[in-house]
Order: C-alpha cells, then sequence, then structure tokens
C-alpha cells in the first residue's frame, strides 16, 4: 500500500480506459508515484507520465514489482500474450485485475495459477468521478479481494457487483454506454445546426441537455418517465418530438446496437 492507504497499481496498457481510471483517481486523491504504467511502444505510458506524473515502467517486471492491484487493460486479441508476458511475475498476494472485454476470468486465471482475479467493466465517466463500474470475482478472489476493487472504484461513481455471465450485456450498455449516449447527442446537435444554430451553440445545448438528464436521473426515486413527463407538455413540442422517435423505433434500433455489442462480444468469448 501507498502511504495513503490506497493500493499501488500497475497498468498493462496504458490507452483510453487506463487514462480515464488514472485521471479518476489522481482527481480521487491518488498520488501518481504510486502508479506504474507499461504499454506496448512505451508511448501510452509515457504519454500518462507527462500528463499525470504516472510512473512510465521499464517493462512488466518493473511494473508490477510490489504492486497490489495490477490492472491488464488491452484489447482482448492482445491478452494472450500480455498474459504469457506476465507469467511469473505476480504473486498469490497481488490482485489481476482484468478490464479485457470477451476474456473470462477462468481463462485470465488459467495463465497465472494461483493469482486472484477480479474482472471489471468500468465506464470513461471513471474519468470525471461520474462512471458505473461493475465487478465479478473470479478465481482465488475472495470477499476481502473484491472488496478493496470496490474501495477502488467507489470514488469514480457507482459499483456494482453482478454475476459474471452478465457482463457482456453490462459492457454493452454501460462501457460502451457513454458511446452510445455521445451519439444521441451529436445527433441532437446537428438537428439544432439544421434548424439555424450555430455549431458552437447546438454542441453545448446538447451536452447540457445530456448532463441535466443524468444528473435528474441520479436523483433517487426519479425515473425516465417522470424526466420525460416533466418536459412533455400535454399536446406540445415534445410530445410532437417523441412521437417521432417512437414511429422511428429509435427504441428498436438502440437495442440492435446492444445486440450487436454483446453478439460481438460472445462471438470472440475467451474461456479457459
Ligand atoms: N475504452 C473503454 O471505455 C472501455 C474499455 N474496456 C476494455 O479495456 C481494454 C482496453 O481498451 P482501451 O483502453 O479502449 O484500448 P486502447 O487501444 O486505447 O489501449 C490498449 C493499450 O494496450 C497496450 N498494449 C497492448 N498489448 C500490450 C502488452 N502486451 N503489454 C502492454 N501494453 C499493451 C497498447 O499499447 C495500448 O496502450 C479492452 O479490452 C476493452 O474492451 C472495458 C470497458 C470500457
Ligand atoms: O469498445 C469496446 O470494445 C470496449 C468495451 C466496452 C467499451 N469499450
Amino acid at each position: 500500500m501507498s502511504g495513503t492507504d490506497h493500493p499501488t497499481l500497475a497498468f498493462i496498457g496504458c490507452g483510453r480506459i487506463t487514462r480515464a481510471l488514472v485521471r479518476g483517481l489522481v482527481a480521487a486523491g491518488h498520488t501518481a508515484h504510486a502508479m506504474r504504467g507499461v504499454s506496448r511502444s512505451g508511448a501510452g505510458a509515457l504519454a500518462l507520465s507527462r500528463e499525470f506524473s504516472l510512473t512510465a515502467a521499464d517493462g512488466n517486471a518493473a511494473a508490477v514489482r510490489g504492486a497490489d492491484i495490477v490492472v491488464l487493460a488491452v484489447h482482448p486479441h492482445e491478452t494472450r500474450e500480455a498474459l504469457a508476458a506476465l507469467s511469473g511475475l505476480l504473486g498469490s498476494e497481488q490482485t489481476l485485475l482484468s478490464l479485457v472485454a470477451s476474456w473470462r476470468t477462468e481463462a485470465v486465471a488459467a495463465a497465472l495459477p494461483g493469482v486472484p482475479v477480479v474482472r471489471a467493466v468500468p465506464n470513461v465517466g471513471v474519468a470525471v468521478g461520474a462512471g458505473a463500474t461493475v465487478l465479478s470475482a473470479g478465481p482465488h478472489a475472495d470477499a476481502p479481494r473484491l472488496a478493496a476493487v470496490e474501495r477502488l472504484f467507489a470514488p469514480l461513481g457507482e459499483t456494482f457487483v453482478v454475476g459474471e455471465d452478465l457482463l457482456e450485456a453490462v459492457s454493452a450498455v454501460s462501457g460502451a454506454g457513454p458511446a452510445l449516449v455521445a451519439h444521441f447527442a451529436r445527433s441532437l446537435a446537428e438537428a439544432g445546426r439544421s434548424r439555424g444554430l450555430d455549431a458552437r451553440t447546438a454542441a453545448v445545448l446538447a451536452a447540457h441537455a445530456v448532463r441535466g438528464t443524468g444528473a435528474l436521473l441520479a436523483q433517487e426515486g426519479v425515473t425516465v418517465e417522470a424526466v420525460m413527463d416533466s418536459v412533455a407538455s400535454p399536446g406540445g413540442m415534445t410530445e410532437a418530438a417523441l412521437r417521432v422517435l417512437d414511429e422511428d423505433e429509435v427504441s428498436a434500433a438502440v437495442r440492435r446496437a446492444v445486440d450487436a455489442a454483446v453478439q460481438l462480444s460472445m462471438g470472440r468469448l475467451a474461456r479457459a
């Protein structure tokens, strides 16, 4: 543990989700010097060391030595090679925290005998303390290990624990969710532009619509229906707009989008 009782962290893979995590963790008071990172070419780790003072480690051994939690954040197709390179470097006192989509914990654990494995699906909201992180305990990960990982993510938003079978759906709805919502925000802004708003005003108004809706929905007991009802004056503009979304089956399109993501993940699911 580092001086502040925060775990010492090693990131294997320094791309998008690692950057979001490191940003959130630094804002939550983690000291950058208790975080090390390695990336394939070194460029990702170097970029994070410049932005957040994370230590760009000279290889896996230097990164994981003394780390409490080793975060695996590489692509599914890069995972076999990354795990092979970690072989023999980790001990049972450490936790391997896998963020890798489509890799079951047993498959990860099979490559690292005796090392406790926890799988997490965070989303990029963790960068600003508004993430959702869904966890599942894998082989050798007892309740205290899982609790330690929950404590890591707790300041970065909400945490949930589910059975691993649900993590492909979680990855599509929550992991990919911010991109789906951003897609809608872009459509809203483009529609505003087509009605005469300048690009910046349209983008800012769409962003605030998303932000305000998120803040309202985050309040206890507030439902999606209640938010929609609070906006839609009877016989008014909102009802006219929502009718078009229903006629154009936007909900069905979103369901197909989530199905496509889940199917892709199931198709490449790595099991032990
Ligand atoms: N981006 C997101 O919002 C989320 C991503 N994930 C998962 O996290 C993983 C990483 O995703 P991203 O950060 O988006 O990808 P990315 O492409 O941005 O980053 C991947 C990083 O891994 C590095 N890398 C590849 N092989 C390596 C190796 N053998 N040793 C060390 N570093 C290596 C690359 O250099 C790169 O820095 C994926 O499995 C993804 O499914 C999960 C939830 C959300
Ligand atoms: O796009 C992806 O495959 C990853 C998993 C969920 C979010 N990003």
